[in-house]
């Protein structure tokens, strides 16, 4: 089945009203790739609304950085996958190494998230990856193939999940795997999500890597096998360097 390729960007815990600009800016260039690439932009929570309205109509899609497992109740600070999608949001990243590193999330809380993320009407991009030491101790596919089972809810589909490996030791770095690892994980995924969903369903998932996904290394890696697009952190933030990043997904 042919992948239509996926571009995020997360902006993590950056960005003030001032940096709508960029999603602007991203939107009056993309025109041309948006007809190819799926793209999205993750702000920080506060920026979720504003950034939906400026996309709208738009090839730009916006997305939320997690969400919260209930829909309401007495959750201070939480956000209800509910309440990203009356903002406008499209996607939310679910089980970001970063959340479950900051916020001890488990496997279990991540899939709770991303059956919130479904129940709201939003896909699900739904983080993995290997620590170095995991890398290091020859155990990166059990990690993964551990994630993953935990992390993805039954019901999965091309529809409503996406599936991110980013290598936490890749993340911010400017280091990145090399090809044949990317490809071996990548294909290791697209295997598990074959025996778990079904053939059909997992040759529509979509498969982005992330970490360290640059202007200058974007080209290679989104043409891997098994590699439909990137989720990009720091490379994201201005529409010069995540325009670039696109492009390269066509
Ligand atoms: O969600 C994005 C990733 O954590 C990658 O971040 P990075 O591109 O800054 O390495």
């Amino acid at each position: 089945m042919a992948r239509r390729p996926f571009v995020a960007g997360n902006w993590k815990m950056n960005g003030l009203t001032a940096s709508l600009a960029e999603i602007d800016a991203l939107i009056a260039a993309a025109g041309e790739a948006g007809a190819a690439v799926d793209i999205a932009i993750c702000p920080p929570a506060t920026l979720v609304g504003a950034a939906a309205l400026r996309a709208a109509g738009s090839v730009v899609a916006i997305g939320g950085q997690d969400c919260h497992a209930k829909a309401s109740g007495a959750h201070t600070g939480d956000i209800a996958a509910e309440a990203l999608k009356d903002a406008g949001a499209a996607h939310v990243i679910v089980g970001h190494s970063e959340r479950r590193t900051d916020h001890a999330e488990t496997d279990a809380a991540v899939k709770a998230k991303a059956e919130a993320a479904w129940r709201a009407g939003l896909v699900a991009i739904i983080c993995v990856g290997e620590t170095e030491a995991e890398r290091d101790a020859g155990k990166t596919l059990d990690v993964i193939g551990r994630q993953l089972a935990g992390s993805i809810p039954e019901g999965a589909t091309a529809a409503n999940t996406v599936v991110a490996y980013e290598p936490v030791w890749a993340i911010g770095t400017g280091r990145t795997p090399n090809n044949d690892e990317i490809v071996e994980v990548h294909s290791f995924m697209r295997g598990q999500l074959s025996a778990r969903f079904g053939a059909a369903a997992a040759a529509g998932i979509r498969l982005l890597y992330g970490g360290s996904v640059k202007p200058s290394n974007a080209d290679v890696i989104l043409k891997l096998a098994d590699v439909d697009g990137a989720l990009v952190g720091g490379a994201s933030l201005k529409a010069a360097d995540f325009l670039p990043i696109i492009n390269a997904a066509r």
